[in-house]
């Protein structure tokens, strides 16, 4: 695997992605030249067992030490078994895990290390994706943006249009596809919504074992309680104009809110707070969209698209509306992201994290040394 991938041209990128939700690594290969896609790809899925997520979880919020230390070899483990699957690979990009992100105080970890995975497979990997952007002033986050605008473009989407990734965390990329480079004034706006499916996850885990509230079967019985509902769109946070973005953990509080609450009660209440926090969003877009699409584990909630349908002023729908994997955008997202970094274009701008310009983040670690281009 692996060859010099030039400046100009298509090539295969894998890209790599270990979400907040812990569920496991999600890893595609695209077929791009950075700026237009050409073709999708091959997919691929390892979860993490549960004692790996322990392991990942016992880092949530920490900058080094042990737990950091473990965390990292955890989730190295992982993208090794799986990335080593892929075959005619020309580089990986690799996002790691975050474990703490507070751009402001401390910076954005994500762990994880590039460069003894690009030894280990013998492919250039591009990783740590969000510092360069921190220290430029940006949020770090999210990084999606510029390849759901490539992906607005490459489905034919004419108008405004919204993509709404629901893992742990929620965030919306507002996309003007009639403007052609995604860092140009006016083409993109993007921030975090809120929590998505973090909150509702860690409930039902501590109270019945389960990893999620599967089809949201559990949602569906109970009743929204609008005083906690109130309560969590008080939080500061929604109102606040972008950029902004959130770590796994900032709203972790929601779940006391509903800790009087019947299961069923708490996590309807909980999935009407990842739906609101989207309808709180749409304000902040330059234009209304003409719809909005959805990725990510959440659109398999029922309960919560019926909720987005019900709150959001514009049709909601899958992005598997037009053509797109809403399982594997995330991972493709880092393998487009890849590329670009690799050819100098910019992966984050003014609009998407708040960087005073736009700026290419991520370092190249090769297998032997050389120069990727
Ligand atoms: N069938 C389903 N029913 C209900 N919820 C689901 C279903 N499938 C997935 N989910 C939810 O989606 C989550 C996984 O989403 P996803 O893989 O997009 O998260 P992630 O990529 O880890 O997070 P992030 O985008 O915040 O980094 C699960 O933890 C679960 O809460
Ligand atoms: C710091 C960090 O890892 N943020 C993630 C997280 O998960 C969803 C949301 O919060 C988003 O901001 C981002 O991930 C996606 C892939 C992004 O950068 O676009």
């Amino acid at each position: 695997m692996g060859r010099a991938i030039g400046k100009t041209g298509v090539v295969t990128a894998l890209g790599a992605m270990s979400g907040t939700s812990l569920d496991g690594v999600d890893a595609a290969l695209l077929r791009t030249d950075g700026r237009q896609i050409t073709e999708f790809g091959k997919s691929g899925y390892r979860a993490y067992t549960a004692a790996e997520r322990r392991t990942i979880a016992a880092g949530f919020g920490k900058w080094h030490g042990p737990e950091v230390e473990a965390a990292a070899r955890v989730v190295e483990d992982a993208h090794r078994a799986l990335l080593g699957d892929f075959e005619g690979v020309d580089l990986i990009g690799f996002h790691g895990q975050t474990l703490a992100h507070a751009p402001r105080t401390h910076g954005t970890l994500q762990v994880g290390d590039g460069a003894a995975l690009a030894r280990d497979l013998g492919v250039p990997v591009v990783w740590d994706f969000r510092s360069a952007d921190v220290h430029l002033g940006g949020e770090g986050a999210p990084l999606a943006p510029f390849f759901h605008h490539a992906c607005a473009r490459h489905a034919g989407i004419e108008g405004p249009v919204g993509f709404l990734n629901l893992g742990g965390v929620g965030n919306l990329t507002w996309v003007d596809p009639a403007i052609d480079a995604p860092e140009a004034e006016g083409a993109l706006l993007a921030f975090d919504t809120g929590p998505a499916n973090a909150p509702l996850n860690d409930l039902v885990q501590a109270r019945l074992g389960m990893d999620f509230d599967d089809g949201g079967r559990l949602a569906r019985r109970g009743t929204v309680e609008t005083g906690a509902l109130e309560l969590f769109l008080a939080e500061p946070y929604f109102a606040r104009m972008p950029p902004k973005s959130l770590d796994r953990n900032d709203f972790a509080e929601m779940v006391a809110l509903v800790s009087e609450l019947s299961d069923a009660d708490a996590a309807a209440t909980l999935t009407a707070m990842c739906a609101a926090g989207v309808a709180e969003a749409m304000q902040h877009c330059p234009r209304p969209p003409e719809r909005v699409l959805v990725t990510g584990g959440g659109r398999h909630n029922p309960v919560l698209m019926q909720m987005l349908g019900v709150s959001l002023d514009c049709p909601v729908a899958a992005v598997e509306e037009v053509g797109l994997d809403g399982d594997m955008l995330e991972a493709q997202a880092f393998a487009f992201l890849a590329v670009r970094v690799a050819r100098g274009l910019p992966t984050s701008c003014p609009g998407t994290t708040g960087v005073r310009a736009a700026v290419g983040g991520g370092t190249v670690s090769l297998p032997g040394g050389a120069d990727p281009a």
